[in-house]
């Protein structure tokens, strides 16, 4: 951004740091919790995905935007994090697709960003301390008022923000994948036998009901507070339980539905769906020092050594001491050795911590859709 065109913005954070950088995006105060992503493209789908709401996003790649923002490559109807952090903000929007800049998009769905700042020393501190609370402000501008706006801040633990990303009523979804995906599909799979689905929605990103539709399911979709009888009522082939935002121990709900519904039809969870598979199992959840946000973690699957780079936007995690016997550790992040897939020892149910969907990020997992369309057919047990 044009430095003398731009407002001064400030970034505080709870422990009494203070960066001061330029607004970009709309103007105001928000407030979350302080995380950081190390995509280097992809900024689009982060800001669109509903697990991201309660967040200030920092991205460490240093030039955020010149490829624009375009109307298909996004997760759901609008960016749901609470703001942005960036390096450097490009003026200049080059791609055919793009049909406005990053700073045009945020400004008209009112996220706040502040860039210039030094990104690099923000994630140093939030890497050695954790993930804090934070707020960004063009109208706070005195460092103790905004770090006291900081500290004030409700923070993520132990708060239902599923509530506040959910569809409020049920849906058929028959949307594809992009065009894009022609290149990288490992099958297609239009003509096998229509079985049916219901996507339970906790603030799902979109590509995953399209590779869904990409398996040859019929999607149907129900807001995340749904009972274990209304998914019961829709006589589904198989459950899917999506991502979605904030603190999993926070929602007794859903926790219930998924007691409701195990073992009556098979199940595949999907990061905060792994978290409540895990939980509903009787295991417990924690939060990372800092989670795992990026496009580059490498996991590896228990049952045939292979390992997969994963895209992952997580900050809970199943805990390994509290793994119920009937539970099985598929995958491992062998960035940390913490649990990145389990499967059910006598129940058709899985789930991963990562993202096969990708959107962003690398495609070496979308194996486990065709893996859990395998498990409704009958032709194997997902492993
Ligand atoms: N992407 C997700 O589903 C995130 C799950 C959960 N909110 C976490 O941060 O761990």
């Amino acid at each position: 951004m044009n430095a003398s065109e731009s407002q001064v913005a400030k970034l505080a954070l709870e422990d009494g740091t203070v960066f001061t950088g330029l607004s970009f995006g709309a103007a105001g105060t928000t407030t979350g919790e302080v995380i950081f992503n190390t995509s280097m493209t992809g900024y689009q789908e982060i800001l669109t995905d509903p697990s991201y709401c309660g967040q200030i996003i920092t991205m460490t790649y240093p030039e955020i935007g010149n490829y624009g923002v375009n109307p298909e490559d996004v997760e759901s109807k609008r960016p749901h994090l609470s703001g942005f952090v960036v390096r450097n903000v490009s003026e200049i929007a080059s791609n055919f697709r793009a049909n406005e800049t990053l700073d045009e998009y945020l400004k008209k769905m009112g996220i706040v960003g502040i860039s210039n700042i030094d990104t690099r020393a923000l994630v140093r501190r939030t890497r050695s301390l954790g993930a804090m609370k934070g707020a960004i402000s063009t109208e706070t501008l005195d460092d103790e008022a905004l770090v006291q706006i900081a500290k004030d801040s409700p923070g993520l633990v132990g708060r239902d923000l599923v509530k506040e990303v959910l569809p409020d009523q049920p849906l058929d979804w028959d949307g594809q994948l992009s065009d894009w995906w022609d290149l990288r599909r490992d099958e297609h799979s239009s003509d096998v036998e229509k079985v049916k689905v219901v996507a339970i929605d906790f603030g799902m990103k979109q590509n995953i009901a399209r590779h869904l539709v990409d398996q040859g399911f019929s999607v149907r979709i129900l807001p995340g507070t749904c009972t274990a009888e209304e998914v019961l009522a829709c006589e589904p082939d198989g459950i899917f339980l999506s991502n979605g935002p904030g603190d999993p121990e926070a929602l007794d709900y859903a926790v219930q539905m998924i007691q409701g519904i195990l073992g009556k039809v098979p199940v595949f969870g999907i990061c905060l769906g792994h978290q409540l598979l895990a939980l509903a199992c009787g295991a417990k959840t924690y939060k990372l020092k800092f989670g795992h946000r990026g496009a580059n973690q490498p996991v590896q699957e228990v049952s045939t050594g292979k390992i997969e780079i994963t895209s992952q936007n997580h900050g809970f995690c199943v805990d390994p001491d509290s793994l119920p016997d009937c539970l099985e550790v598929t995958h491992y992040n062998l960035n940390d050795n913490t649990i990145a897939g389990v499967k059910h020892k006598t129940m058709p149910a899985f789930s991963v911590q990562y993202h096969p969907e990708a959107s962003a990020g690398p495609h070496d997992s979308q194996y486990l859709f065709r893996r859990f369309r395998e498990m409704l057919q009958g032709d194997s047990v997902a492993q």
